[in-house]
Parts: structure tokens; C-alpha cells; sequence
């Protein structure tokens, strides 16, 4: 019996011919694929088209095509055959089938399309004058979609079907010698040389500063050991493949690190430090000798300085003059205006050679900016929507970074892995880089997989979540509707020396609740991203200074912010995830100081909370 077309049919009840998940919602009228099961017949002649039609995104996967009317002649069998970018199938296709039937008609022949990974086989099955006629059609439809063969076409491809000489002809009639759709495979085959071509002329970098002093290296084994358990626990490993490299020993006194750099040793004891801090001294003797370094430090351990110092001395101590460098040679990128002008100003804190730094922040004074950019600075610290911003506007050169830092974490849960990595195209992958964080999630081990090299690792605290336990922990489980009234309570209960950040979820419930305080007398700032930058370091400004010591803050506020002297944490709201805990909770209890954190749970934050009595444990506190 003559095959017929199916009939255009509705979703059918059973799985659709070959397409997964049943026949498409075809347009009334139309001919569509006959339903296999449920009184569908194959047919001797059924061929399978696989229908990519992205502007019909229910046709998927094969379908089964059958031709109208009986096969005609076709000819001596051997298909005509060759390869179509899977770009154009769609239109060879047309909605439903409607164009490849059209081509049929107006050729006599019969097509099949069998779509690939990145381009299609078409096959002509008839005689030669119906197959080079529908060739031809197909032709004429290819370049007004101003698609082109790819030129790469060897004879393999087309000789695969084709005698030779049909092959010489289609290169003769040009259609070889089309501009070719770009071909990522030699693309990739050529990346290394492409690369090698752009870091070619690199001037030289010098990264091994480290002169380990007599007293450190004859620290005994055990002693090391001893001491950094004493220390928060801290663990060392080397992700270099292969021969692991010695870990050196930490430095006790800022002396072993930088004795032979009066000029650090100068500013350490302006500034009044004591000693190194945990991560300060296993790191510095680390980054000092020019190896990549993730250091994972509990929030207000001194991750700060734990890579400024050393990138003052690397800065100096270059083999090219800086004013011959081309561009700043060190770079420091932070999730936040606030944090970007923080790190600022603690690279401020230290004069050294006369190193300049500028921050470069979305909000900023972009056309200052600029300027001083363009004048010829040291060190750039810098959010990344505003530095690529410079980046693509070639305002700033990258390419003479030797130094890069970064505080990770925040990085990630705010989306910049993106512009990092467009940042990072134009950073030489001969660079030391050190990167910070207080967690050790997922995503920032894939980040630091992604652009370190062969780097070190320090882990300051527990091993997946440094949980502050310099601050007292409170969790308070209360029904929302009675959160403002406790939160009132705290507030009126509150010592004249008290200093707290109160931590909301949303940029509103910050507007909402300063409105409130601010109604009721009480002198409080809010922190959020809605906020105008000059609104935004006006209320920091105000809650360091004390002239107001209730900050409400959106986790903008969570990463990094250093107020030395905040006394409490107030989770009005529960954080997003147990991270954001932690860095809230960090704001407190820095520099080896204590502080208190409250934190208001509702039953909706339940899913987490289990994680956080967790922490709560590993902390001591409860
Ligand atoms: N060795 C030190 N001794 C005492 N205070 C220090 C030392 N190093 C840094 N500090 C001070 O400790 C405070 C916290 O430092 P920093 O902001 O670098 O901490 P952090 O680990 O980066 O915190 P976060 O994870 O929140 O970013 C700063 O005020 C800094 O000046």
C-alpha cells in the first residue's frame, strides 16, 4: 500500500515516532511524522531526518521522514553526498519538513539529512540529473543563508561520495574556495601558538626573594609540626604534580621574613604589630620565594597584609625599572567597592619606595581614575566590572602584572568569575599569584584550579569552614513577626561602648528598618548596593568613626569589611548559606580581638541551621 503521509497529529498518547518524548505539536494542516506504535506502519522506505530546527524547539532528535508517493527512480543508488554546517540545516529543513519537501518536488530526488556534532551529512538519492539539480537548489538556498562550505573541505569529505573528478569540479565551481565558517579545530590546534605569539616579547620576572635566616631552618621537624597545630591547626600541602616541594618552615618573627627589607620592617613597627599572625607566618616564607599561594584564614586573621608585604618587595626588587614596566605591575582584585577601598587603604598604611596605588571602583571617579592610570601607578586594586571596563577601553595595560591577589570567595557567590577570566586573558601566565579566602568551598577550589600555578596551600582553622571562634555565638529561634521587637530590645539593651553591624537580607528591609531607627531617634547608617557611592563610604565612614554605632548592611558588607572596633554582629536575617555565616559573624572578633554575634533563626531558615550547629560545635559554643 502506497505510504501516506501522517496526518499532522496531537501530542500522542504513546512515545512519537523516533522522537523522544512524542510527536511535536505540528501546525493544523501540516505533514508531520507518522506515529510509530498505535497504528503507525514503518515503511520499506523510512529514512531518519534528524530535524534541528532552532526555531522549532520541540523538534528534536530523529524523526522519522517518509517520502510522498512511492520512491521514483533512484538511479544507479549511489547517494550524492556531502557535509552542511548543522547552522543551515534549519533552513534546508524549513518548519516541519516543509522546505526539504519542496526541494524534493522541484528536483525529483529524495534527501536525507543525518545531523552531527557540528554539521550535518546530506545524501541526494536519485539520477544524476535530479541529483545535481537538487544539488544545485541546495546550493543556491546554502549562500543565501550566507553560509559557505567550510573551505578546509579536503577530497576526503567530498571525494567520499563523490568521483574525483565531481570533486575538481566543485572546487572549480568555486565552491571550495567560499570564506570559510571559522574552524575552531585548527583554532584550538593553533591556540599554543597564538599564545606564544602574545606573551612572546615578556620582559623578565623575578619572584625568589626569600633568604630563610639560620634561626628558621633549624627549627626541628617537631617543632614545626607543634607549632602549627598550636596555631588554629594550620595544615600546608603543595599541589604541584609530581615531587612534592618542601614546605618551608614558618617565620615566628617578622624579622625572619624581612629582615633584609629595613623599609617593611620600618612600617611593622610604625603600625605597632607584635608578631605575625597564623597565616602571615607560613604564608610570607611561601609567597617570598615567588610560589602561588592559596591561603584559607578565619575572617580578620591578617590575609591583607599577608600578601601586601611581599608584593612591595616583589614590586621593588623587579629587574625592569617600574617607569620602563608599561603599566602597574601588581594587581589586586576585591568583590566589593568597600573592600577594594579597604584593601586601599591598609596599602596605604605602608610607605614603601614610593610605591603609588590607586583603586579602581565601579561608582568611582572613572575619568580620575583614568588619569591617574594613565600617569603611572604601582598598584591597581580593583572591583572587575570597573577594570574591565578600563580593560576593553584599553585605559589600562595588564599585560605588565607580575603580581596578582585576589580575595576569592566573595568573587565567586557574587558571579565575577566571568570578568576574572577576561581579566586574566590579558594577565602574563608567568605571574605569581596569591589567592585569599576565608572558606574553601567548591567554587573556589575550581577558581584556584583554574589560574594558579602550581601553587601552595595554607589552611588556617578548620579545614572546610573557618568558624570564628573569637566571637561568642548566639542563635535565637523566633517567628518572624516577633524579629523587629527582639531587635528593638537589643538595640535599647545595648552598652554606650557598643558597635554593632546588623546584617539584613534584602537592600528594602535595610531602607526599611534604618527608616524605623531614624523615626524613633536613633542615629543609625545603612550599607547596600542601591545606595550612592558617596552614600556608601559616607555611612562607613560614620559607623568607623562612631558617629553612629548601628550599621544596617546587606551582605555587601559581609567580605572583608575591617571596623576594629565592632562589638556585635546581628543576624537580623539568616545568611544565604553558611559561608555568608561565617564572614558576617567575621566582622567581629578580628586582630585577635572577641565579639559577640546574635543570630535570629525562623523556621524557614531551618534547612541550614542543622550546618550552622555544626559550626557552632567546631567553635566551642554550644
Ligand atoms: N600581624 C598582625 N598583628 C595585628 N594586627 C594585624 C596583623 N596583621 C594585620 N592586622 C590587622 O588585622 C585587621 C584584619 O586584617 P585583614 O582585614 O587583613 O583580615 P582578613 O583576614 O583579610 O579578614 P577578612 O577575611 O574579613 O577579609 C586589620 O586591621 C589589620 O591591620
Amino acid at each position: 500500500m502506497a505510504p501516506s503521509w501522517g496526518r499532522r497529529s496531537p501530542a500522542p498518547a504513546v512515545g512519537g515516532i523516533g522522537r523522544s518524548g512524542g510527536g511535536g505539536p505540528w501546525a493544523e494542516g501540516q505533514k508531520g511524522p507518522v506515529r510509530r506504535g498505535g497504528g503507525c506502519r514503518r515503511l520499506e522506505d523510512s529514512r531518519q531526518v534528524q530535524l534541528h530546527t532552532p526555531r522549532d524547539p520541540w523538534l528534536s532528535g530523529p524523526l522519522e521522514y517518509r517520502p510522498r508517493g512511492p520512491p521514483r527512480d533512484r538511479g544507479s543508488g549511489v547517494p550524492l553526498c556531502f557535509h552542511l554546517d548543522n547552522a543551515v540545516i534549519g533552513a534546508l529543513i524549513g518548519r516541519a519538513g516543509t522546505k526539504i519537501r519542496e526541494l524534493e518536488d522541484s528536483s525529483g530526488s529524495k534527501i536525507q539529512i543525518v545531523r552531527g556534532a557540528s554539521e550535518a551529512e546530506v545524501k541526494i538519492f536519485g539520477n544524476n540529473d535530479t541529483q545535481n539539480k537538487a544539488k544545485m537548489l541546495i546550493d543556491d538556498l546554502v549562500k543565501r543563508c550566507g553560509q559557505n562550505y567550510p573551505e578546509d573541505r579536503t577530497e576526503r569529505d567530498f571525494g567520499k561520495c563523490y568521483s574525483t573528478e565531481s570533486c575538481r569540479d566543485l572546487v572549480k565551481s568555486g565552491i571550495g574556495s567560499h570564506k570559510s565558517v571559522i574552524n575552531w579545530a585548527s583554532l584550538r590546534e593553533n591556540k599554543a601558538k597564538y599564545e606564544a605569539m602574545k606573551w612572546a616579547d615578556l620582559s623578565p620576572v623575578e619572584k625568589n626573594f626569600y633568604k630563610e635566616s639560620p634561626e628558621v631552618s633549624s627549627i626541628p621537624k617537631e617543632e614545626v609540626e607543634k607549632w602549627r597545630k598550636e596555631n588554629n591547626n594550620i595544615i600546608c600541602d603543595d599541589l604541584k604534580e609530581g615531587e612534592k616541594r618542601h614546605i618551608p618552615n614558618p617565620v615566628c618573627k617578622f624579622e625572619d621574613a624581612f629582615k633584609y627589607y629595613p623599609d617593611v620592617m620600618a612600617n611593622i613597627r610604625k603600625v605597632g604589630f607584635e608578631k605575625p599572625t597564623p597565616i602571615q607566618s607560613q604564608a610570607w616564607p611561601i609567597i617570598l620565594q615567588g610560589i602561588d599561594l592559596i591561603g584559607i584564614a578565619q575572617t580578620g586573621t591578617g590575609k591583607t597584609l599577608a600578601y601586601l608585604m611581599p608584593g612591595f618587595i616583589h614590586l621593588d626588587s623587579q629587574p625592569i625599572p617600574k617607569d620602563q614596566r608599561g603599566g602597574p605591575g601588581m594587581l589586586v582584585l576585591a568583590p566589593t567597592r568597600e573592600l577594594a577601598l579597604q584593601v586601599e587603604a591598609e596599602c596605604s598604611k605602608y610607605t614603601y619606595k614610593s610605591i603609588k596605588s590607586i583603586c579602581i571602583y565601579g561608582g568611582g571617579d572613572r575619568k580620575g581614575q583614568i588619569n591617574v592610570v594613565t600617569k603611572g601607578v604601582d598598584i591597581v586594586i580593583a572591583t572587575p566590572g570597573r577594570l574591565n571596563d578600563l580593560q576593553m577601553n584599553n585605559f589600562i595595560n595588564l599585560k605588565s602584572i607580575t603580581y596578582l591577589a585576589n580575595e576569592a570567595d566573595r568573587m565567586l557567590d557574587m558571579g565575577f568569575e566571568p570578568q576574572i577570566m577576561k581579566i586574566l586573558l590579558d594577565v602574563r601566565p608567568d605571574r605569581q599569584t596569591v589567592m585569599t579566602s576565608a572558606t574553601w568551598p567548591d567554587g573556589v577550589r575550581r577558581l584556584a584550579k583554574s589560574y594558579l600555578k602550581d601553587p601552595m596551600i595554607v589552611y588556617v582553622g578548620t579545614l572546610d569552614l573557618a568558624a570564628v571562634n573569637t566571637v561568642e555565638q548566639k542563635v535565637v529561634i523566633i517567628p518572624e513577626e516577633e524579629k523587629r521587637a527582639f531587635m528593638r530590645y537589643f538595640i535599647d539593651t545595648m552598652k554606650p561602648k557598643d558597635k554593632v553591624l546588623i546584617f539584613v537580607g534584602k537592600k528594602l528591609t535595610a531602607d526599611d528598618l534604618s527608616s524605623d531607627f531614624s523615626l524613633q531617634g536613633i542615629p543609625v547608617q545603612s550599607l547596600h548596593g542601591n545606595r550612592e557611592q558617596c552614600d556608601r563610604e559616607q555611612a562607613l565612614d560614620d559607623f568607623k568613626k562612631g558617629r553612629v554605632r548601628i550599621l544596617i548592611a546587606t551582605d555587601l558588607a559581609s567580605r572583608g569589611l575591617d571596623v576594629q572596633d565592632i562589638t556585635h554582629v546581628f543576624n537580623f536575617d539568616f545568611p544565604r548559606n553558611i559561608e555568608e555565616y561565617v564572614h558576617r559573624v567575621g566582622r567581629t572578633g578580628r586582630a585577635g580581638r572577641t565579639g559577640e554575634a546574635v543570630t535570629l533563626v525562623t523556621r524557614n531558615d531551618w534547612r541550614i541551621a542543622s550546618e550552622l550547629i555544626n559550626i557552632l560545635e567546631r567553635a566551642n559554643q554550644v
